[in-house]
């Protein structure tokens, strides 16, 4: 059997640069990018290194100033803006540092409104969203609250329940944790694993390195490219070998 990885998402020769006036900051350049099935990949770098840009890039939530992105086989660089909409809303779920959870819903409701939104039934659609609430430990008082009713971590772990009802093939989060204290942060991570070893594709953005060690494969974003990266292996418990392999990467890469 091959061992070889599948690739979902192929970035070749990205650019992006904004306009400030009459000055243009590019934030990466001629940047080649493969993502994999199964990955949980984490994406590191300075502040302003422009890890969220890229992971827009990638999610078609932005677009690059010039290059290509491709999944399997579509290009979605070259989407009109009404079918990229349409594509990411199929494709992808977003997890924020905000939870963007609309406060007169219950959490159950919020998720059932993503889901009415991909035109699921509405029977699939709360069995499914049942699960996923077990999945991620709020148990059924919780999930007929609404957001201002329940903590941060609840709330977070809510909005991943909302990111993932469609199923999309990749789940992307920017520093969903960044808000969060540690005993809410460590849920919330839990649940990220808890996909992952379900077969979720994951990109995540992050500057701290307990949540990078959920991933398997670490990306270094510096001086407008892909700088290094890191195989961490898939996450069994923060070992101390895997801890010491990050470590001395992100050293390597100038942390
Ligand atoms: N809409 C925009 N217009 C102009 N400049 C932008 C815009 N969005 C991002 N930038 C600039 O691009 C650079 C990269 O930003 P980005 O948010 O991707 O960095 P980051 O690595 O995710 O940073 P942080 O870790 O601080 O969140 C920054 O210098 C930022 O000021």
């Amino acid at each position: 059997m091959s061992n070889k990885k599948e690739i979902i998402i192929k970035a070749t020769k990205l650019k992006k640069s904004f306009i400030t006036g009459d000055t243009e900051q590019t934030i990466f350049e001629n940047l080649d990018l493969n993502i994999y099935r199964g990955d949980f990949t984490v994406i590191m770098g300075s502040s302003g290194a422009g890890k969220s840009t890229l992971m827009y890039s990638l999610s078609g939530m932005d677009r690059p100033s010039s290059g290509e992105v491709v999944w399997n086989d579509k290009t979605i660089t070259s989407l009109s803006d009404d079918r990229l909409a349409i594509f990411r809303r199929k494709n992808c779920g977003f997890v924020f540092q905000q939870i963007y959870l609309l406060d007169k819903m219950s959490l159950m409701d919020n998720v059932l409104t993503a889901s009415a939104l991909s035109g699921a039934s509405k029977k699939d659609s709360v069995k499914y969203a049942k699960e996923l609430f077990e999945l991620v430990n709020i148990p059924e008082i919780t999930r007929k609250k609404f957001p201002s009713q329940v903590s941060g971590g609840e709330a977070q772990r809510a909005g991943i329940v909302r990111a993932v009802i469609n199923k999309p093939e990749i789940l992307f989060a920017d520093e969903p944790t960044g808000a969060l204290n540690s005993n809410n942060s460590t849920a919330v991570l839990d649940v990220f694993t808890k996909l992952h070893n379900d077969g979720q594709s994951i990109i995540l953005v992050t500057h701290d390195k307990k949540t990078a060690l959920r991933g398997n494969r670490v990306l270094y974003v510096k001086d407008g490219m892909i700088y290094g990266e890191c195989d961490l292996g898939v996450y069994t418990n923060e070992s101390k070998d895997r801890e010491a392999k990050l470590n001395n990467f992100l050293t390597e890469m100038g942390w």
